[in-house]
């Protein structure tokens, strides 16, 4: 197929560029980029697979999903870890209706309440840092972000129904996500990741079953989630609710755990940004009104989330055999985006590798910026939680950055290796001494 998009230098005689995606895929990419330029093709063993990157091409992504470019089938690993028939992997009409169960969850006034969790759990989290020491940030963060994911989603009562195994349970779980190796492939991560999901299963299971026995008032998420109906009034069987719960968590911990990383690492390392945003949070407590003044702070989590994009490629399946670009792309294809090399295009970002929030001043510079960051997906599948990210994330730094005074202890620290969740890689650690008394 001579139309197929050229590929990249350096595919070994078997495996291709397999080895190399999986060691360093933004270094492949942005090799592809330099040689090829925006639209390119990796040699993968049994796949043929594409790189599309800039403006123009995400926008076509994101348009195209459903369409031409199925998620469906492109996250196999998914559906084993979750069930077939679930959110993104069941068929439009019945996508739809799971997610309009927890849309309304993740919006305007529903999320004000999320905020009093948040701050609690960052209060604790202050308690157990104490006046002064060191830590590694994701080791840190980590677990306060599932602390904070499991209260908002289970409830104030989830550590006496899973004491501390729900983490680790949780950790296995989620250690069976592979986007590379075939999905059937029963490595013992996938094996261990299997029996913890079952666990975690039967946990959920209970817990639904007995909010619906002992009603809480005012409904929180597991309540609302208990008693729900679709739209025709039919009950939402207990295994798409128990998906649900485990999706959010899921979805959202090791994400928000690596862009706050980010963030703190960025702010540390731009003395200037970080006394703008330590005069946002000078003054009471860090509550939803102190939340919306915090602009520069969301800035500054809008320029970590440019520059080092977590989800660093995302992904689809040539649903049918198209061109582009006057190339032709073949029914079947892996098809990229990869927000870690296009929210760094030169053409496209100015100074493209400096930390530079003013870039998202208001006006229409500033605007069309914000438009070209995809870290969060893009079109109807964009990232269901990213209010919910931005608020944690906000609640989080704004108290840490109020209350302690930090030195970045390992600068300028590389993403950690490998096609997972991009992360700094450690260690990253942070030397922290206490500033003023507790607000809480
Ligand atoms: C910094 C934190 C986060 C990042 C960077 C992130 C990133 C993303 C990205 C890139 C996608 C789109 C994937 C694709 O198009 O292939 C996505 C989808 C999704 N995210 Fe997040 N996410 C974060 C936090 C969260 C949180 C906290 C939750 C839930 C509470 C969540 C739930 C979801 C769900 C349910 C989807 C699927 C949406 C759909 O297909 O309709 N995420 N996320």
């Amino acid at each position: 197929m001579d139309r197929f998009p050229p590929p990249v230098s350096g595919a070994l005689p078997l495996a291709g560029h397999l080895v190399e995606f999986i060691r360093e895929p933004v270094e492949l990419i942005r090799r592809g980029h330099r040689e090829v330029g925006k639209l390119f093709s990796l040699r993968m063993p049994g796949r043929r697979a594409v790189v599309l990157l800039g403006n123009e091409h995400n926008r076509f992504f994101f348009a195209e999903t459903d369409k031409k470019l199925s998620i469906r089938t492109a996250y196999p690993f998914f559906v084993r870890m979750f069930s077939p028939e679930f959110f993104f992997f069941a068929e439009m009409d019945e996508y739809q209706r799971q997610r309009k169960l927890v849309l309304p969850r993740f919006q305007g006034a529903q999320l004000d309440g999320y905020v009093t969790t948040m701050r609690e759990e960052t209060a604790e989290f202050q308690r157990r840092l104490g006046d002064s020491g060191e830590f590694d940030l994701i080791s840190e963060f980590g677990p306060l972000v599932m602390r904070i994911a499991a209260r908002c989603f289970l409830g104030p009562d989830f550590g006496t129904r899973m004491d501390r195994d729900f983490f680790a349970e949780f950790r296995r779980f989620s250690a069976g996500m592979n986007p590379v190796v075939p999905a059937g492939l029963p490595l013992p991560s996938v094996i261990r990741s299997n029996r913890a999901r079952d666990r975690l299963r039967a946990v959920l299971g209970g817990m639904i079953r007995a909010r619906r026995e002992h009603p809480v008032d005012p409904p929180d998420f597991l309540q609302a989630l208990a008693g729900a109906t679709y739209e025709d009034g039919t009950p939402v069987p207990d295994l798409i609710l128990i998906n649900l719960i485990l999706l959010f968590t899921w979805a959202g911990h090791e994400t928000t755990a690596g862009h706050i990383s980010w963030a703190m690492v960025d702010l540390l390392s731009n003395p200037a940004e970080l006394a703008r945003v330590r005069a946002e949070t000078a003054e009471g407590p860090i509550d939803m009104a102190a939340v919306r003044r915090l602009s520069h702070l969301d800035d500054c989590l809008h320029e970590s989330e440019r520059l080092h994009p977590v989800a660093h490629v995302l992904l689809r399946q040539a649903a049918e055999t198209f061109e582009l670009d006057g190339h032709v792309i073949p029914e079947g294809t892996m098809v990229f985006a990869a927000p870690s090399v296009s929210h760094r295009l030169p053409e496209e970002h100015s100074h493209p590798d400096e930390f530079r929030p003013s870039r998202y001043a208001e006006g229409r510079e500033g605007k069309l910026e914000r438009q070209a960051l995809i870290g969060f997906g893009g079109g109807l599948h964009r990232c269901l939680g990213v209010h919910f990210a931005y608020l944690e994330m906000k609640v989080v730094l704004a108290t840490l950055l109020r209350d302690y005074d930090f030195e970045l202890l390992d600068p300028d620290p590389r993403p950690v290796p490998g096609p997972h969740t991009k992360w700094p890689d450690s260690p990253c650690r942070v030397r922290y001494t206490r500033k003023v008394p507790a607000v809480v």
